[in-house]
């Protein structure tokens, strides 16, 4: 549903009747349907026709404000945002039937740069919208954001840290400074370890304790020390250079605490040719810490404990609990804290799992492609700015067309794990209510992302965005395919076939069907109804020229960008993630009442602190016939968990 702004809110500076009015004191904003009067905040009279010539004035003064919001004030009150407001009465009497007939339209709407094609014409915007999107990323400042994050300003303001990924995938000779320190020599000594430490470990000189080649690799981690690195995996384990690359050798990931995942990762391998990767930033996440002293006693029940140093090595910024833990510091891959968990998966959170599996040489490639497009974002001007394009584009549909879900569909099973990471990424980046100045912002910001690969995803959810929700929808294409597969006599190849589906779904969500062409195809009219298509779904569409370690890096830094050019317009902090603390907290009070209850000491019980539904559904779980008392002296596995190697 549209949302019109109430009354305009103001800025520090602002007053009213003279009074000085922070934007925490004025009645913010309160949302009302497009269409509906404004109103007065709710809970307050009715505004006086005085009041109304005030806010009047205030608005008339808001509008004159054109320059950016470094006053405090929020987006949704700087001029551009209302003109888009307005403009969307503009956009909704177009149709992507007709906006796509104007070729002149389409041209200005395609870029081709970095060997990317980027297609936002079938995108609900005309000229008039890009350049108001383009004037609203001036008034909020976006150049000079981008420029405080290169420049290693501490933009993550609630913990106080710079916000440089950029940094982990930057050329030798790049420059990057965080308070006064040029990083990238530190990055270089970690990337020249982790090339020295792989090639050790995939020509055969590192080996295990009892002198066999470590082929497998298990990469231990959670959210950002697990997403990214999948992503990229499953992106090179079909590519033909990947493979050749990685013949003989494996790697999984654990991520979850349970213990099914254990089982899983551990399925099949034997411990004396398996090297564990222990990927934690904090070195405290509950869930990699138990796997890790999981592994570790699986390791150890088999091997002897002075396994621990030839089979375990870490990935953190806490080398002193990586030493706590066991692990000789030496065998320690370190990086920053100005390397958020979700944007560092080019740190040794990814490259050291995919060094050892693909070799340091082909993953310098996809660092490669990221810095690409790093200097992209960086430099080139709005228009052309592939990022800034997807940014503004996807702000539209959220805030202005009213679409809070974005569907990630790319026509390529390398990239199947996108969209799972660029959940994480966007929405622990861009889901907050708050902005950067921590007023509670009148409209949501982020986006519900998902996809799956095409076609899958068509035989699956594309009812719905057919004919249900409009849901945006992000096409990613690639040229020429990791593999290749042409029967004789076939039409066409099979990748040319599923390529036919990433044109034709595009058209279909835009064109749609109207009730004359079915009729035209003597469909009877009582089906007409039900298979109508409204068409006018907005989408983009991407196309790499293929998937390889390079441009796969450069469509993790696309996402990575596009993403933090939301949050700068939303002014928000994209950067930290307080959200996912409570539950954290709540975990922890109810595992005290679980390991009293499973030892039967009885100290707590479980009504102890929680409320009835709570201490009910605990108890039931309790009560299940899966309770074990928890054995004492020993560490217990399924029998199968250690089947491996024999
Ligand atoms: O790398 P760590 O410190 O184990 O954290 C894992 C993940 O947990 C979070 O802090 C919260 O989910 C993520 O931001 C992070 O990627």
């Amino acid at each position: 549903m549209q949302t019109q702004l109430r009354a305009p809110c103001v800025s520090h500076k602002t007053r009213i009747n003279g009074v000085p009015c922070s934007p925490k004191v004025v009645p913010r904003v309160a949302r009302v349907p497009s269409g509906s009067a404004p109103e007065a905040p709710v809970a307050s009279p009715e505004p006086t026709a005085a009041q109304r010539n005030v806010v009047a004035q205030v608005a008339k003064m808001i509008h004159a404000q054109t320059t950016t919001n470094k006053k405090g004030a929020l987006v949704s009150e700087l001029p551009a945002w209302q003109a888009l407001k307005e403009h969307v009465n503009e956009i909704e009497k177009t149709h992507l039937r007709d906006l796509l007939h104007d070729e002149a339209r389409c041209m200005s709407l395609i870029k081709e740069c970095e060997g990317i094609y980027g297609d936002f014409t079938r995108q609900r915007v005309t000229q008039k919208t890009l350049e108001l999107l383009f004037e609203l990323a001036e008034q909020s400042n976006l150049r000079g954001k981008i420029n405080a994050m290169f420049n290693g300003e501490h933009i993550n303001s609630t913990e106080d840290r710079a916000v440089l990924h950029i940094a982990t995938r930057a050329h030798r000779n790049q420059k990057i400074f965080v308070d006064g320190k040029d990083v990238v020599p530190d990055v270089w000594e970690v990337l020249d370890k982790i090339k020295a430490f792989s090639d050790k470990v995939r020509n055969g000189e590192w080996l295990g304790v009892t002198g066999k080649p470590l082929k497998n690799v298990v990469a231990i981690g959670i959210g950002g020390s697990f997403l990214g690195p999948l992503f990229v995996h499953t992106a090179l384990r079909t590519e033909p250079v990947a493979m050749r690359c990685s013949r003989d050798r494996s790697l999984r990931f654990l991520a979850n605490v349970d213990p099914i995942d254990v089982a899983r990762a551990l399925d099949g391998l034997d411990p004396e040719e398996t090297l564990v990767v222990v990927v934690s930033k904090t070195f405290t996440t509950a869930e990699t810490m138990l796997n890790a002293r999981t592994v570790r006693s699986w390791l150890t029940s088999r091997l002897g404990p002075d396994s621990v140093a030839k089979h375990m090595v870490a990935v953190s910024t806490n080398l002193k609990l990586v030493k706590e833990f066991g692990i000789d510091p030496e065998n320690a891959f370190g990086f920053w804290d100005w390397v958020g968990g979700r944007y560092s998966v080019c740190s040794a959170v990814g490259m050291l799992p995919l060094s050892l599996q693909y070799g340091f040489d082909l993953m310098q490639e996809f660092l490669a492609g990221a810095n690409n497009i790093d200097e992209h974002f960086k430099n080139q001007p709005y228009q052309d700015n592939l990022p800034v394009l997807m940014g503004l584009t996807s702000l539209w549909n959220v805030s202005f067309l009213g679409h809070g879900a974005k569907a990630i569909l790319p026509y390529c099973q390398a990239l199947s794990k996108l969209a799972p990471h660029i959940q994480q990424v966007d929405m622990e980046s861009n889901g907050k209510g708050v902005d950067i100045n921590g007023v509670r912002l009148p409209f949501e910001t982020g986006e519900i992302d998902f996809g799956e690969p095409g076609t899958n995803g068509q035989h699956s959810f594309y009812q719905l965005i057919h004919q249900g929700r409009v849901v945006p929808c992000e096409f990613i294409g690639i040229v020429r395919s990791q593999q290749s597969v042409y029967l004789k006599g076939e039409v066409v190849s099979n990748h040319d076939e599923l390529m036919c589906n990433f044109f034709a779904q595009a058209d279909a969500l835009a064109y749609g069907k109207t009730p004359e062409q079915l009729r035209s195809d003597n469909v009877p009219d009582y089906l007409i109804p039900h298979r109508v298509f409204t068409g006018n779904r907005p989408s983009m569409s991407i196309m790499l020229p293929s998937c390889t370690a390079y441009t796969v890096g450069q469509l993790l830094a696309i996402y990575e960008h596009r993403i933090a050019v939301q949050g700068f317009i939303w002014n928000i902090n994209s950067f930290d993630q307080w959200g996912v603390e409570l539950g954290k907290v709540l975990a922890s009070k109810v595992r005290t009442v679980m390991n009293s209850a499973r030892t039967r000491d009885r100290k707590i019980l479980p009504q102890d602190g929680f409320n009835y539904s709570t201490t009910r559904m605990i108890n039931k779980y309790l009560e299940g016939k899966t309770q074990v008392l928890y054995p004492e002296g020993h560490d217990t596995f399924p029998i199968d968990m250690l089947r491996g190697g024999h």
